[in-house]
Parts: C-alpha cells; structure tokens; sequence
C-alpha cells in the first residue's frame, strides 16, 4: 500500500513522511525532489528561474504518475501537486492508497514556513504577492476544497509535533 501525504506548504509532508516511511517500513519518496533529480539536482528556485513554473508543473506530473504506480511507499506530494489536473487523476485514481491532508492554520503554516532555511530555495512565491501570509491565506483557500476532495482522512497538524503526528496517524488512521 502506498501512503500519499496531501497539503500546503509547510504542513510537514516531507518531514512526516520520512519518519512515517520509517516507522512503517516503507520507502519515502518526494515528488519535489524527483523533479529536482530530473533537473540536475537543481533548487525549486532555480528551475522554474530557469525554465519556467509551467515546464516544472508538467514534469510535476510525470513523476506524480510515475511514483503512484510504484507500492509500499510513503509519497510527499508537492503542495501544488494536486492543482495540476493530470496528477490529481492519478491520485484520485490511484489503487491500494491511503491519502492523508495533513491539514494546519494558514498562520502556523507561514510561521512554519518563515522559520524554514530551506524556504528561499524550495518555495518561490507562488503569486504576485509575493509569499507572506495574505498569499498562504488565498491559496490555500482555493487549494484547501481539492485537498479534502481527494483526501481519504483529513488529519490536523496545527498544534502536534511531527512525531506525535506519526504516533496518531500510525494508531488511528494506517
Ligand atoms: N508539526 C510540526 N510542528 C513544527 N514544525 C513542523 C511541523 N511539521 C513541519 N514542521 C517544520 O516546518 C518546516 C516545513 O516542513 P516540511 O518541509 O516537512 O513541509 P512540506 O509540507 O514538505 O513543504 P513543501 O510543500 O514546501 O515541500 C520544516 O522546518 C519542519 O521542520
Ligand atoms: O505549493 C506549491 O505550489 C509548491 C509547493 C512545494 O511543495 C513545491 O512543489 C513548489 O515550491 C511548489
Ligand atoms: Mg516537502
């Protein structure tokens, strides 16, 4: 079975993941770092700086279908993953898998964000507001009703620790 984590930016997909893999025995794979793989290892930053958000998006797509057939793993979808229409297909269609949005507070996901060295080169801003919260409140305000619409479970990160996180999903939901 494959376990396939849903969410904004910042809601721990990557860092759940990899511990959730751990603890179930599973590979971890990051959608965001298989395009990152098909574009010598460059950042998220430079690619699309490079080629552009629309040519990222269409390889977005081609790994999301590639990983999906693939079992027995963890899949950190990127937060934009599910917008595109060819890869939401292949989740929603996707056999034997579990799909967890794991869910946080527009607020706590820009303090999250905000805190992460790693936000300058993995999350361009997304809109001509240029990051900030105003920008995670509207996206993900449109993205939040797809989320819940391919999700199996809709767990809430906002106020636990990704540990207790897995310990939850691990019990409760897998
Ligand atoms: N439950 C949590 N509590 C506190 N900090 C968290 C939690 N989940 C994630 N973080 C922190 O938030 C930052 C972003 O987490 P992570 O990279 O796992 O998010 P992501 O969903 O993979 O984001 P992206 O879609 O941009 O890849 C990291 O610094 C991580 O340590
Ligand atoms: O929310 C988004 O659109 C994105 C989220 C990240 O996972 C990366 O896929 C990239 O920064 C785009
Ligand atoms: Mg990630």
């Amino acid at each position: 079975m494959n376990v396939i984590l849903i969410g904004y930016r910042g809601s721990g997909k990557t860092t759940i993941g990899k511990k959730l893999a751990n603890q179930l025995w599973k590979d971890f794979v990051d959608v965001d770092h298989e395009i990152c793989k098909r574009f010598d290892n460059s950042s998220i930053a430079d690619i699309w700086q490079t080629h552009g958000e629309p040519r990222y998006r269409e390889v977005e797509v081609e790994v999301t279908r590639e990983l999906i057939h693939r079992t027995n793993q963890v899949i950190a979808l990127g937060g934009g993953t599910l917008m595109q229409p060819g890869a939401r297909e292949a989740v929603e269609q996707a056999a034997d898998a579990k799909r967890i949005y794991l869910y946080a507070d527009p607020t706590v996901l820009h303090r999250r964000i905000e805190a992460d060295a790693q936000t300058a080169a993995t999350r361009p801003a997304l809109t001509a507001q240029g990051g900030g919260l105003d920008e995670v409140k509207a996206v993900l305000n449109d993205r939040d009703p797809v989320y819940r619409a391919v999700a199996d479970v809709v767990f809430n990160v906002t106020d636990i620790t990704p540990d207790e996180a897995v310990r939850l999903l691990v019990t409760k939901h897998l």
